[in-house]
């Protein structure tokens, strides 16, 4: 082997293995990155819900990023549920002190049931000390109304916000489209600071979503860790997050998580059907 690409996620866990640190590193894996994590909170939780939540101590989170930084340092690195300001602070004091320019930021607030995994009172410290630090933050349009404290009901909406987010200081805005209007069409969309990319796909009818934010950004940290640009990353985590949606696997009695084996399993019998052809 030559290239080791190596990416890093700091998130919490979630035992059903749907998103969180599990979601990230499988998601790695399969786009053939090296994974790392720095555990931020141990979740309870299931296709049903969240059942509990344990924050680790912020000395901790500390500690497993000094061990990267030290010895491993990531190519590109991602956060998801960061639960609390005092995380928060080490993180972007780390991030800062590592230097680690391919941040995305995954502004991961509430659980699709409904648990708060940010505190309420930590959403300006994730506005104030790390967006300025992300390369790209990954708010689904509930999040992007939290960070912007503007309301966002058209597209029209979603492009201000964009712009807020950046003029907030992240290098791109990339806000999620999968909260949209259920007859409207499904639109991510990207922006640089002077450009808008609309990426627009089929809405999969299904309740199997557990895990779609996580799942997406890791696809675009995995291709930011192997040199690509924010534009073909997204490109990539598209098709990936597509395919893991659709195939989507109904385990548990609540809502399932996403396929991460999709994405492979489709190109491998794409090489397959090319080769008996
Ligand atoms: N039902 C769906 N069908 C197809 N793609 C979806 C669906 N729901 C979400 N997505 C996609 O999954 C990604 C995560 O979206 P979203 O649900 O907005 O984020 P989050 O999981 O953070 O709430 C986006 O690329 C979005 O377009
Ligand atoms: C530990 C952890 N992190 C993140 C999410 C968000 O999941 P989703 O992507 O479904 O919003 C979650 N449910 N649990």
């Amino acid at each position: 082997m030559t290239n080791i690409y190596k990416a890093l996620t700091i998130a919490g866990s979630d035992s059903g293995g749907g998103a969180g640190i599990q979601a990230d590193l499988k998601t790695f894996q399969e786009l053939g990155v090296y994974g790392m994590s720095a555990l931020t909170a141990v979740t309870a939780q299931n296709t049903l819900g969240v059942h509990g939540v344990y924050p680790m101590e912020p000395a901790a989170v500390a500690a497993q990023l000094d061990a990267l930084g030290a010895d491993l340092p990531p190519d590109a690195v991602k956060t998801g549920m960061l639960f609390s300001s005092e995380i928060i602070r080490v993180v972007a004091e780390k991030a800062a002190q590592y230097e680690w320019r391919r941040l995305v930021i995954d502004p991961v607030m509430v659980a699709k049931g409904g648990s708060r995994l940010l505190l309420r009172e930590a959403v300006d410290a994730l506005v104030a000390r790390l967006l300025p630090l992300a390369l790209v933050t990954t708010p689904n349009i509930p999040e992007a109304e939290l960070l912007t404290g503007m309301r966002i009901a058209s597209l029209q909406d979603r492009e201000i916000a964009a712009k807020t987010l950046v003029e907030m200081g992240s290098r791109y805005a990339l806000i999620k489209g999968g909260h949209g209007a259920p007859d409207e069409p499904m639109v991510d969309l990207l922006y640089d600071g002077k450009e808008f990319r609309h990426l627009e796909s089929r809405r999969v009818d299904t309740r199997h979503t557990h895990g779609t934010g996580c799942t997406y950004s890791a696809a675009l940290t995995a291709g930011l860790a192997q040199g690509r640009t924010v534009e073909e990353a997204m490109d990539t985590a598209k098709a990936f997050i597509q395919a893991a949606i659709e195939d989507g696997l109904g385990i548990g009695a609540g809502h399932g998580p996403t396929n991460h084996f999709a994405y492979q399993r489709r190109r491998r019998s794409e090489t397959h059907d090319a080769a008996q052809a």
